[in-house]
């Protein structure tokens, strides 16, 4: 893993340093996912099929997941396994419905009532990946805030296994959420039905979760063409940014690295330092770790376009952190909290040395997908409200239309739009008269 002291490197060099491997698409990439997004729009399931044979090595069927799969998932999974499943999804309800956006009334003049009632978006489309690793913690994390919003279909798509299943631990947590409707379909193909809608899989409102670069490539373009459809976020490849300080402790610090290193060759993770003592350290951790690993080979890959930073105070550590808006941040701070207010942009927060970013990804009870690439900067991870519209309603009585009219025909006589002037001046002047 390179190292660096940030304050020897020049601008261009620092805009490198932060350079993400996966920061957009390749234009290949773009091209290639354009032509299997219109392969699934023209021929629907028959090209599903064929991708999935040529991505998935794997012939399938039936796409739907059937009543007696999910039930046998069941029964395939451990007691330990599936109270885990349980114990993760009820703190990931708890916390999602303590946040969930309310609906509320005033009146903002004497007759004139406002409201901003809400509704479930009635049909969502959950990816859940499957290709290196699958993920129902994912499942968790998609299912759980649809349910609360109260989607009317929800509709989920994973990759099948080389043997044509669909992992048993994904269905059991898709039906923990009350999920139905499942489709073993992964990677461009199950983006592009869920935006178009094939004979099988139903056409999706908005689309949900993350994704490789390919998924991720092909949820940004289905939300750009007609007809197609709504997504949540940019949510690709795992990244981890660790701000430590010296009293940090270094195996700790090198395993939150790792965990995220592991998901993926195209992954990114940082530490950032102000002591040189603990990024050697934590340098030596990482190989030693390594050595325990079964997915080390993805990892060191991730780790050739990964960061070792040294800097002169924390307070610089914290500014390249919010240029950088990372999907993960863990603060191995000795006064962490205090240190919260100096974050301006990440997907999730981590204080302190008892925090890894892996309690996040599992059962702390926040969502697990996050804005990545930057992201962060301008939008937050999934929540209930992702899964809803907020309408407002506005209710005005001739009392009301009297109090506020006048400031109306004001401002669109100023704007000259006269039959905007007209709608109000006709009911002032019935009301007057
Ligand atoms: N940001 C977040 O919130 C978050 C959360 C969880 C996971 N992740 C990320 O999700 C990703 C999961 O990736 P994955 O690959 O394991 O599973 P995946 O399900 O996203 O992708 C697997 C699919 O990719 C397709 N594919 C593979 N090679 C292809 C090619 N050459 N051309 C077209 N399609 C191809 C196949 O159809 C396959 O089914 C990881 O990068 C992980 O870091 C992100
Ligand atoms: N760290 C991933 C989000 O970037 C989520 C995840 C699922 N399973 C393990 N990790
Ligand atoms: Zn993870």
């Amino acid at each position: 893993m390179k190292r660096v002291s940030w304050s020897s490197l020049d601008a261009s060099e620092r805009v490198q340093a932060l350079r993400r491997p996966a920061q957009q698409a390749s234009a290949d990439t773009r091209t290639a996912v354009a032509t299997l997004i219109e392969e699934v729009r023209a021929r629907g399931d028959v090209a599903v099929r064929e991708l999935t044979e040529r991505f998935d090595q794997v012939s399938m069927d039936a796409l739907a997941v059937t009543d007696a799969e999910c039930a046998a998932a069941a029964t395939a999974l451990t007691p330990a396994l599936r109270d885990a499943i349980d114990e993760a999804a009820g703190r990931i309800e708890a916390f999602h419905r303590e946040g969930m956006t309310r609906e509320y009334a005033m009146d903002t003049a004497p007759g004139v009532r406002c409201e901003r009632v809400l509704r479930p978006i009635a049909r969502v489309g959950l990816y859940v990946p499957a290709g290196s690793a699958p993920l129902p913690s994912t499942a968790l994390m998609l299912g759980v805030p649809a349910r609360l919003a109260g989607c009317r279909d929800v509709v989920l798509c994973t990759p099948p296994r080389p043997d044509g299943s669909a992992d048993p631990t994904v269905l059991y947590a898709a039906m923990r959420c009350g999920v139905r409707q499942v489709f073993k379909v992964g990677g461009v193909q199950a983006i592009a039905a869920m935006a178009f809608g094939t004979a099988s899989v139903p056409k999706c409102d908005k689309l949900f979760g993350p994704g490789n670069g390919y998924v991720t490539e092909a949820k940004r373009q289905v939300s750009m063409v007609e007809g197609g459809a709504a997504i949540d976020m940019p949510a690709g490849p795992s990244e981890v940014l660790v701000i430590a300080d010296a009293g940090a402790n270094p195996a700790f610090v090198a395993a939150d690295l790792l965990s995220q290193a592991e998901h993926g060759p195209d992954s990114q993770v940082l530490l950032l330092s102000d002591d040189a003592a603990l990024i050697d350290a934590v340098a030596e951790q990482l190989e030693r770790q390594l050595a325990m690993l079964s997915r080390a080979g993805v990892a060191r890959r991730a780790l050739e376009s990964s960061r070792l930073i040294q800097v002169d105070t924390l307070q610089q550590a914290f500014d390249i952190s919010n240029a950088y808006a990372p999907e993960h941040l863990i603060l191995a701070l000795r006064d962490a909290r205090a240190w919260l207010s100096q974050v301006e942009a990440a997907g999730s927060v981590f204080l302190g040395d008892w925090a890894p970013e892996a309690l996040g990804d599992y059962c702390s009870g926040t969502n697990h997908v996050l804005p990545t690439s930057g992201a962060a900067r301008y939008v937050g991870g999934l929540n209930v409200a992702s899964f809803q519209v907020a309408i407002t309603v506005q209710e005005v009585s001739r009392d009301g239309i009297a109090a506020i009219g006048p400031c109306a025909v004001e401002l669109a006589t100023a704007e000259g739009l006269d039959a905007h002037r007209l709608a109000v001046a006709l009911r002032l002047d019935e009301v007057a008269a």
